[in-house]
């Protein structure tokens, strides 16, 4: 395979100034047109290790769709250097095909009319994937994300989350180095996202695969991701730990509790501050990277729980407060 051997584990991925510049036209007049610059990506440098998670996050038009069009091949860079497992993504997108999976949550790449069975199959001979290899990979996908049962159902049949894991199956069958997820538990109930967030753990524990996971929901990075890596306005602001992220932004993460009846807010509880009251609902921010263990025993014994639940920052929350710094 072109590249195998020089490949560098250390920069498996490796985004190196890298820019895309789209030049957009517009009407100004009866015959007049202009041009502008949209500065999509603007000198993005990271590097991801063969093997890891990685989350990819930033608000809307931050540039993620581009960065990630420019690691699968599909937009070519306007500078800047790029290599994925070794290979030119732009240069060599044959060699690169057969290296990366991508599941995109909001659409999905089977065939809607088609049994996930034939469509599988169609991936199959797409990728001229071996017989005992295409058996093996889909066996494994079918019991790891409890598709049984539903091999022979047309897509458009499915619901979101059994639609999810069709297209993760298809995304993996060719035994990729690198997976790309847009927003895998979009839309996605409790137990879906579970099972979907499990089956990655474990397919990066067994099968080594270096994931580049792009989300809005922070607990879908807090599940999966050692590291994150934010951007917006198409440039770097921050590479490193969640919990980091968290400092840097001072965020917050929200306790919901739902008590036995209606209460005065509730006090004194260390690093918490009720924000909001609603019947016997009670809503307590503290710092986002914190752990909630303790100011949930404490709410527990001093006050008649019912039920509670921890709400994640959401993205945009989070570097809004960056800046604010
Ligand atoms: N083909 C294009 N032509 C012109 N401008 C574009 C094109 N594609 C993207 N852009 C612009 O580039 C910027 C980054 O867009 P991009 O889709 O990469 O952001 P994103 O972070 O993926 O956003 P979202 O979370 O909303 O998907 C935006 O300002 C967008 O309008």
């Amino acid at each position: 395979m072109t590249g195998e051997e020089s490949v560098d584990d250390d920069g498996f991925i490796d985004v190196r100034e890298l820019e895309k510049v789209f030049t957009v036209r517009r009407r100004s007049g009866f015959l007049r047109r202009t041009t502008s610059e949209v500065r999509a990506v603007d000198g993005i440098s990271f590097a991801v290790p063969r093997g890891e998670m990685v989350g990819f996050i930033g608000p809307n038009g931050a540039g993620k769709s581009t960065t990630i069009k420019m690691l699968t091949g599909i937009l070519t860079p306007s500078g800047g250097r790029l290599r994925v497992a070794g290979v030119d993504p732009w240069k060599e997108r044959t060699q690169l095909v057969r290296r990366i999976g991508v599941v995109f949550g909001q659409r999905t790449t089977l065939w809607w009319d088609l049994p996930l069975r034939d469509s599988y199959a169609l991936v199959k001979r797409m990728y001229r994937i071996p017989e005992a290899r295409y058996r093996a990979n889909l066996e494994r996908c079918v019991e790891l994300l409890e598709l049984d049962g539903l091999l022979e159902v047309p897509v458009r049949q499915l619901s979101l989350g059994q639609r999810m894991r069709g297209d993760i199956t298809a995304a993996l069958l060719h035994d990729p180095d690198v997976l790309y997820l847009d927003e895998p538990t979009i839309g996605l109930d409790v137990i879906s996202k579970a099972r979907v967030r499990e089956f990655l753990l474990n397919l990066n524990a067994e099968m080594g695969t270096t994931v580049l996971l792009t989300t809005h929901d922070l607990s879908d990075i807090e599940y999966l991701c050692k590291r994150v890596v934010v951007i917006d306005h198409g440039r770097l602001m921050y590479d490193g730990v969640l919990a980091g992220l968290h400092e840097v932004g001072s965020s917050e993460r929200t306790l919901v509790v739902d008590l036995e009846r209606e209460m005065p807010p509730i006090e004194g509880v260390h690093g918490a501050r009720t924000v909001r009251t609603e019947g016997p609902r009670q809503w307590l921010a503290f710092p986002a990277a914190a752990s909630a263990a303790p100011l949930v025993s404490q709410v527990a014994a001093g006050y008649p729980l019912v039920d509670l639940s921890i709400r994640e920052p959401d993205i945009e929350d989070v570097i809004a407060r960056m800046y604010a710094r």
